[in-house]
């Protein structure tokens, strides 16, 4: 569904990415890791057509990618600075549903429908200044959901978030990618994080020219649960892999 081909990234004279290939599935959560300054945003920014490819091509269902696709959703770490304060929750997650032209009693049952899903249910009158910092982040996604995009990127999106809040929003990434099969590119640091909630691991070498050198299959069994899945042999087994390959 989304495909790389020899993408080249590069900003001026400072090559960036080299030679990406990677084709993602339909409904596959994909995660990408590497060294911090590698290229990881940069990657998302190009898949997302906020920078044009300077070499090879990004396609979505088999066209080019030239300019922000329309069906594609993306949730940043900032999510202080990502929610409009002077709306409220339900506004904030139902304005992508008003640049579309659906009606006003329509609009509202969806965010209030979204809004539920990601566990908010009864905060849509308030505005995002009165919630935590968790909690503003569920807004976030419920906002990016919203449309139903067939292509979610994410950039470190629980990176600011103490270490049970994140927990809780991988468990809640998890429900939401099994009941709405969304495709979903998620960039993190952590590599923990990237086992946990991965189909998939793709591991970047550190720049400039960075490189794919590790692409792996997470095949972890049925539901995963933060306390029995991470003490798994096989989890832990993944997690070195990955983990050896981002030190180098
Ligand atoms: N707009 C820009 N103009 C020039 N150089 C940039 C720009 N954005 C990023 N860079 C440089 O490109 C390289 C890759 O940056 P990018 O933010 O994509 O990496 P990253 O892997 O996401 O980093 P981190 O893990 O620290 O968030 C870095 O050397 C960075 O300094």
């Amino acid at each position: 569904m989304l495909r790389l081909d020899s993408l080249g990234q590069r900003y001026g004279e400072h090559r960036v990415l080299h030679d990406i290939s990677l084709t993602v599935p339909d409904g596959q959560l994909l995660c990408v890791v590497g060294p911090s300054g590698c290229g990881k945003s940069t990657l998302l920014r190009t898949i997302a057509g906020l920078l044009p490819a300077h070499e090879g091509t990004v396609s979505i269902d088999g066209d080019p990618v030239v300019g922000v696709p329309d069906r594609l959703a993306v949730v940043f770490q900032d999510y202080g600075r990502s929610l409009f304060p002077w709306l409220s929750v339900r506004e904030n997650v139902a304005l992508p549903l008003r640049r579309r032209g659906m009606a006003r009693a329509e609009r509202r049952n969806e965010a209030e429908r979204i809004l539920e899903r990601v566990g908010l249910g009864g905060v849509g009158r308030r505005h995002p200044w009165q919630l935590s910092g968790g909690m503003q982040q569920r807004v976030a996604i419920a906002r990016a959901l919203v449309c139903r995009p067939s292509l979610l990127l994410m950039d470190e999106p629980f990176g600011s978030l103490d270490a049970q809040t994140r927990e809780d929003l991988e468990d809640l990434l998890l429900d939401v990618h099994r009941a709405e099969g969304t495709t979903i590119v998620f960039v993190t640091h952590d590599i923990d994080e990237s086992v946990y909630v991965g189909d998939r691991v793709v591991v970047l070498s550190a720049g400039p020219g960075s490189r794919v050198v590790l692409d792996l299959p997470v095949g972890l069994p049925g539901e995963r649960e933060q306390i029995g899945t991470r003490g798994l042999a096989e989890f832990v087994a993944l997690r070195a892999e990955v983990g050896r390959t981002v030190r180098g």
